[in-house]
């Protein structure tokens, strides 16, 4: 273990935020800098060693590009490999498979879309597993479910190597801007290990424990997130119906003991029927279907989540699944035509 050696604290990391866009190497820079200088956060935290990342899609490319830019040597894979590219333009390292990576890093993140692909890129063929070893690290920040986890922590470490679930909470944007929330569970040592590049991706990072505490925190925050989102487009559209401004039910919002930082990011464009995507509504509706299953196993009732897991579902169907969450708002403009059509035809019939 020797390339690459920085430092960060959590606190100076608190303190230089970024300005709107991604963070510059400048601040990342400077990031490391303030924590080795001012001796903050415990009197800086150092990681020594190679950073492996797997899985560049939204959030994992600006996940890894951070991590570049503070100066991290990493390594990356994507199943797409022209991916790569941009991250190998910042300096990263290329290897052909997951199990490459692992075996030439000492920590390997992962952020993949799904339970299925998570466990197929630490344990199939070809997989992380096989490049792990004792000593080595193995992360993983995709949203999956505790089961699934549970499957991935019991391949890993049977290898010798530690691991860490640790998904996210923030979306595109945090990732660009490294304030992403991390819910971490399992090996705390690995967790105490790679805090310092927690802290280049995220600005805080919670740890809670067993693995599948992480998966669990995710889901039920994502349940709530698209419980939300469901009550809003149906707000959205209802005002519109009643004759008001659909925009300025989003000021109101914005002002009052209701506003979230998730209605003024999306409601302007949802009131224009745009939906660039940050966060796919295919993940939305998995992360439902995923908590819907968590609650199932201690027999709790969750029928507003089940009710707005059917329109994302419905969503999909209208060939939505890439577009952002939001444009979860677009089957409820479906049901309410298909509705209005029903009841031209029963009037027309009479
Ligand atoms: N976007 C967001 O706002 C947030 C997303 N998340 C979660 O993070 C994870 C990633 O999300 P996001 O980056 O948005 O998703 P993307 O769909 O943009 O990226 C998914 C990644 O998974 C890879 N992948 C998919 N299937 C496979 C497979 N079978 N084998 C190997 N690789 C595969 C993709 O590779 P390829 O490029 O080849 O398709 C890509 O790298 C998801 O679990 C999501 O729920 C968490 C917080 C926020
Ligand atoms: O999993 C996606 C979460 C998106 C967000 O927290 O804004």
């Amino acid at each position: 273990m020797a390339a690459a050696a920085f430092l960060c604290a959590r606190a100076a990391a608190a303190a230089l935020r970024p300005p709107s866009r991604g963070l510059s190497r400048r601040l990342l820079a400077s990031r490391v800098a303030a924590a080795s200088s001012s001796g903050e956060g415990g009197g800086g935290v150092e990681f020594q060693g190679k950073v492996g990342f797997l899985g560049l899609g939204i959030m994992g490319a600006p996940m890894a590009s951070n991590l570049i830019k503070a100066g991290c040597d990493v390594t990356v894979w994507n199943r797409t490999k022209s991916k790569c590219d941009p991250l190998l333009s910042l300096g990263a390292k290329y290897e052909p498979s997951p199990a490459e990576v692992a075996s030439s890093c000492d920590v390997t993140f992962a952020m993949l879309a799904d339970p299925q692909s998570a466990a197929e890129v630490a344990c199939g063929a070809g997989g992380a597993a096989e490049g792990l070893a004792p000593g080595k690290g193995y992360v993983d920040v995709s949203t999956v479910d505790g089961a699934t986890s549970k499957l991935i922590e019991e391949r890993i470490t049977s290898t010798g190597a530690s691991f860490l679930e640790a998904p996210v909470s923030g979306s595109k944007k945090p990732a660009e801007d490294g304030l992403l929330i991390f819910l971490t569970a399992g090996d705390e040592s690995l967790f105490k290990r790679v805090a310092p590049l927690l802290d280049v991706m995220g600005k805080s990072r919670f740890y809670l424990g067993d693995v599948g505490n992480g998966a669990a925190m995710k889901l039920v925050v994502n349940m709530v997130m698209g419980s939300m989102m469901v009550s809003f487009s149906e707000g959205l559209l209802l005002s519109e119906k009643v004759g008001l401004d659909p925009s300025t039910l989003v000021e109101v919002i914005s002002q009052g003991a209701i506003s979230a930082p998730m209605f003024s990011l999306k409601g302007p464009s949802m009131v224009k029927a745009a939906y660039p995507t940050a966060f796919p509504l295919k993940h939305q509706q998995k992360d439902l279907r995923l908590a819907l299953a968590l609650a199932e196993s201690v027999s709790q009732s969750i029928p507003t989540v089940a009710a707005a897991n059917e329109l994302y579902k419905a969503a999909k169907s209208l060939g939505l699944a890439d577009h952002d969450f939001s444009a979860v708002i677009e089957a409820l403009k479906a049901k309410a035509e298909s509705s209005q059509q029903q009841q031209f035809v029963q009037l027309s019939c009479h």
